[in-house]
């Protein structure tokens, strides 16, 4: 797989949450679902501490993504990506948050194909330095209410718009669902990325579908 395709710059962006995904059956399975609905990049996001089940997940969720051609993005974690970029895995990409460490360092060390990515909250001046660390997409929120992370900091849509002479991918985060994925994608948002709105229910592929296709009906 190579991440040369521009596919992964428009659409639905799954991220796994271990609460709802407690195992790593569950995990593998509701990913399994959600990439065979069709997902523009999955992102694994684990806060247990725990390396082993960690790289663990991590590696299976890499061999799932390979298999549907779709980037998985590693959240926060610069060594873990690594290592699954050096264990062979192609499409291995990184998410990191203000305080998840130094962007230009991690594109040093992942390269300049690697798909990186950075929470900008509602802060343009975030993005513009975000940019000048050669990242790959800005992602902005929270634009909505979110049982995953209710203490997000809040943005407004107009946000999207403001971003757009960035010309890098705008990711909308934050109580994404199919009551707001239209807004935000009318707003100017390019990735739409949620926790709930996929895995919060049994019926993974079912809810992903619905999804593409209320974004499929806005699009130009
Ligand atoms: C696509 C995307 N956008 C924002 C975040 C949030 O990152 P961060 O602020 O580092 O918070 P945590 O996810 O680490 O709790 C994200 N993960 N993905
Ligand atoms: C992980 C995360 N980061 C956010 C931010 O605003 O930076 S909101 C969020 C949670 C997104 O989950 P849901 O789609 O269930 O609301
Ligand atoms: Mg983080």
């Amino acid at each position: 797989m190579t991440t040369d395709s521009m596919a992964w710059q428009r659409g639905l962006y799954a991220i796994t949450d271990a609460t709802l995904l407690p195992d790593d059956r569950t995990l593998l399975n509701a990913c399994d679902a959600a990439l065979r609905g069709g997902l523009a990049l999955l992102q694994y996001r684990d806060k247990s501490g725990d390396d082993a089940r960690r790289w663990r997940q991590a590696a299976a969720l890499a061999s799932l993504c390979q298999e549907h051609a779709v980037p998985l993005i590693i959240n926060d974690d610069t060594g873990l990506a690594l290592r699954l970029r050096d264990a062979g895995f192609a499409g291995v990409g990184l998410h990191l948050g203000q305080s998840d460490g130094e962007l230009a360092e991690a594109r040093q060390r992942l390269g300049g194909e690697a798909l990186i990515g950075a929470t900008c909250h509602a802060s343009l001046e975030l993005a513009e330095r975000a940019r000048v660390e050669g990242v790959s997409y800005v992602a902005f929120g929270r634009f909505f209410a979110s049982r995953t992370k209710p203490d997000a900091p809040p943005a407004p849509l107009a946000l999207l718009a403001q971003a757009a002479h960035l010309g890098l991918p705008r990711v909308a985060i934050g109580g994404i669902n199919e009551h707001s994925a239209a807004s935000a994608r009318r707003a100017g948002a390019d990735l739409l990325a949620s926790v709930e709105a996929v895995f919060g229910g049994s019926d993974v592929e079912a809810r992903v579908r619905r999804l593409n296709r209320q974004l499929a009906a806005l699009s130009p």
